[in-house]
């Protein structure tokens, strides 16, 4: 066995690192207490609530998706960014769920790098999501007594390629529906909910989900009454959350005598519980029992406009050559 040099960096010097953080998911049911336990800062789960929780992930596979997609969106944006000649090495780090942000950071300052691009795969900044992974990378920085040199994305939620690509679910969620009935589709555009306090804090999330929103529905070329905004996936906890909820939402629009609905949740970038459970499922009984038809086009995933994006918005974040 040899022994490591320890003068000797594993990579290229200059070699920038870029960061992808994500949301994690748990890799069995097993990880479930564990998983909830982050999410909810260390506060105890009620048992209903990790029973309940436990079988969402039971009906969508037994784990969640959001790893593998999440290494697949990062293989296919470094793949993009190979073409710009720069050393570049990527890095995966998850909020609340191994391989944590934490541990990622810590490969970086063993691999020696000074320099980081770090990117939230969540476009819109919110001081509830995007800012706690950016803690995550100044503690793990921290607990390691390193630096780097980090250049934060905080938010992409206006990229052409990311609009384009969601107003294509959409053109694509109607065409689901026979030719002489698309004029009566109503799209409904989401994202996951925040408490309401967020919105008195001065906080840009629900501006910025509400650009995005205008900007896909013109692109789409919905007119402003085939639409609507609905919040989704509220957590658990007893103050109010930003609405409406999805559910109510769809009662409401029911109501009014929509009977077809496309569904495309513009808050998420990839498939994970959010959707394959609170749309695919719980969203789809409600709408069956109000007797409307709920399409819900593909998540972006590796959609290569998507990629394409997440690919710019790095390479222009990436410090002077
Ligand atoms: C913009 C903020 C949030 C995004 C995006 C988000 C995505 C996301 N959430 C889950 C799974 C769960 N989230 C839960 C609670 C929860 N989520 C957020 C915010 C976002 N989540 C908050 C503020 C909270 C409440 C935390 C608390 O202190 O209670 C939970 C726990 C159960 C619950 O409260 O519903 C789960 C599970 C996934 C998979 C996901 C995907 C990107
Ligand atoms: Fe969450
Ligand atoms: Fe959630």
């Amino acid at each position: 066995m040899t022994t490591p040099d320890p003068t000797q960096t594993p990579v290229a010097p200059g070699t920038i690192g870029v960061l992808f953080m994500a949301y994690g998911g748990p890799e069995s049911l097993e990880d479930m207490p564990g998983y909830l336990s982050d999410i909810r800062a260390g506060r105890v789960t009620p048992a209903s609530v990790l029973d309940e929780i436990t079988n969402n992930y039971r009906l969508i596979g037994g784990k969640s998706p959001l790893p593998e997609f999440t290494r697949a969106q990062v293989d296919a944006t470094m793949a993009q960014l190979q073409k710009l000649g720069r050393p570049l090495k990527a890095y995966i780090g998850m909020r609340h769920w191994s391989p944590w942000i934490e541990d990622a950071v810590r490969d970086m300052l063993d691999d020696g790098i000074q320099q980081a691009v770090a990117i939230v795969l969540a476009p819109h900044y919110s001081s509830m999501s995007v800012a706690k992974y950016q803690k995550k990378i100044k503690a793990g920085l921290e607990m390691n007594h390193g630096h780097i040199d980090f250049v934060f994305i905080d938010d992409y939620h206006t990229e052409p390629g990311y609009i384009t690509a969601l107003a294509d679910r959409v053109r694509q969620g109607i065409q689901e529906f026979p030719e002489g009935e698309r004029d009566d589709v109503h799209v409904v555009l989401s994202a996951h909910s925040l408490p309401v306090r967020i919105k008195r804090e001065g906080d840009p999330y629900a501006d910025q989900l509400m650009e995005s929103a205008q900007l896909v529905a013109k692109q789409a070329g919905l007119r402003d009454d085939q639409w609507s905004w609905s919040f989704q996936s509220a957590g658990r906890s007893p103050e109010p959350w930003l609405g409406p909820q999805l559910d109510e939402h769809l009662t409401d629009l029911a109501g009014q005598g929509v009977k077809k609905v496309v569904s495309v949740p513009v808050g998420f970038v990839s498939d994970h519980v959010e959707i394959l459970f609170d749309i695919d499922i719980a969203a789809q009984e409600v709408a069956r029992e109000l007797g409307m038809t709920l399409v819900r086009p593909p998540a972006l995933n590796t959609d290569p406009l998507f990629i394409g994006t997440l690919a710019s918005v790095i390479g222009r974040a990436l410090p002077e050559a």
